[in-house]
């Protein structure tokens, strides 16, 4: 545990302040929010980006789970009457009831411990935003960025790149933070795409066809994606069943689940097992 502003840092809610103002200003700068921009931080923590957030543009809004910070925001804030603060969980909450005057633009040095289901949670809603900029773990970023044939290729990248364009800006230490994390950091800048590059028939297909898969990514197709489509069937549509999960592109995979859509449109499920 760590005590700043008299507050002790939780690591159940992945509580890092960032304290090193050459970071803050490197993320503010790569950020470039302009006044009109509706702005949305998760996880303000002690406020050190919402500070340099605020001065650019007020009407700001903060969604924090820690009730306890919520004072100690309103305090150091409460000469921004137009910052909203909202005590809610991230996970459920609905993005869209804020982006009653355009896109959102969202940012964050994300919770660790919860940032890959926040992601795949953002992405539901990419409709209503602009763009995302987050400080993630440096791996997270990788599996973010990864493309067919990387290690880090899987389920979390193939979905952030269906939704949207995907780029890593820079890498930050353990240093910068409050209490130190035990791993590297990185920003990473998702901007979703205006048109969907390989638009799926129905997304809970190409979620499950994903997710089956690298479930086994150390198989092959035959073998990962067997519950799904015969070996035959993959060749058809012009895929190798002797490869493995990571030798696919998107395209291959909204290939896979198209065609499933059509053929077997009840093979959807709900709830399998996720290991990504
Ligand atoms: C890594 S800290 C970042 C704090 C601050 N933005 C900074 O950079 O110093 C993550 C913040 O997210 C908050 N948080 C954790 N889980 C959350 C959730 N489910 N919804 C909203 N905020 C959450 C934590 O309480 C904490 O303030």
């Amino acid at each position: 545990m760590s005590k700043k502003a008299g507050h002790q840092a939780r690591k159940r809610f992945g509580q890092n302040f960032l304290h090193d103002p050459g970071v803050i200003e490197r993320i503010v700068r790569s950020i470039g929010a302009k006044p009109d921009d509706t702005m949305v931080e998760i996880g303000p923590g002690l406020g050190a980006l919402t500070e340099e957030l605020l001065a650019v543009n007020p009407r700001l809004h903060v969604v924090e789970l820690d009730r306890d910070l919520i004072p100690v925001l309103r305090t150091k804030f409460f000469n921004y009457p137009e910052l909203q603060i909202h005590e809610a969980d991230a996970l459920r909450f609905d993005f869209s009831e804020l982006a009653t005057d355009g896109p959102l633009r969202i940012v964050g040095n994300l919770p660790y411990n919860i940032s890959t289901p926040l992601i795949f949670h953002l992405l539901e809603q990419s409709g209503v935003v602009k763009d995302m900029h987050f400080m993630l773990q440096k791996e997270v970023v990788q599996r973010l960025a990864a493309g067919t044939g990387d290690n880090n290729y899987g389920r979390l990248g193939i979905m952030a790149q269906y939704f949207c364009r995907v780029q890593p800006l820079f890498e930050v230490g353990p240093g910068a933070f409050k209490p130190s994390p035990r791993v590297d950091s990185a920003i990473v800048r998702l901007i979703p795409h205006e048109t969907l590059p390989h638009p799926a028939r129905d997304l809970t297909m190409l979620q499950q066809v994903v997710r089956t898969a690298f479930n086994a990514r150390r198989k092959t197709l035959r073998k990962a994606l067997g519950s799904l489509i015969t070996a035959e069937e993959l060749q058809t549509l012009g895929i190798n069943d002797g490869l493995r999960p990571e030798n696919l592109t998107l395209a291959d995979y909204v290939a896979i689940a198209d065609y499933l859509t059509e053929n077997r449109p009840q093979a959807t499920t709900a709830n399998e097992a996720d290991h990504d």
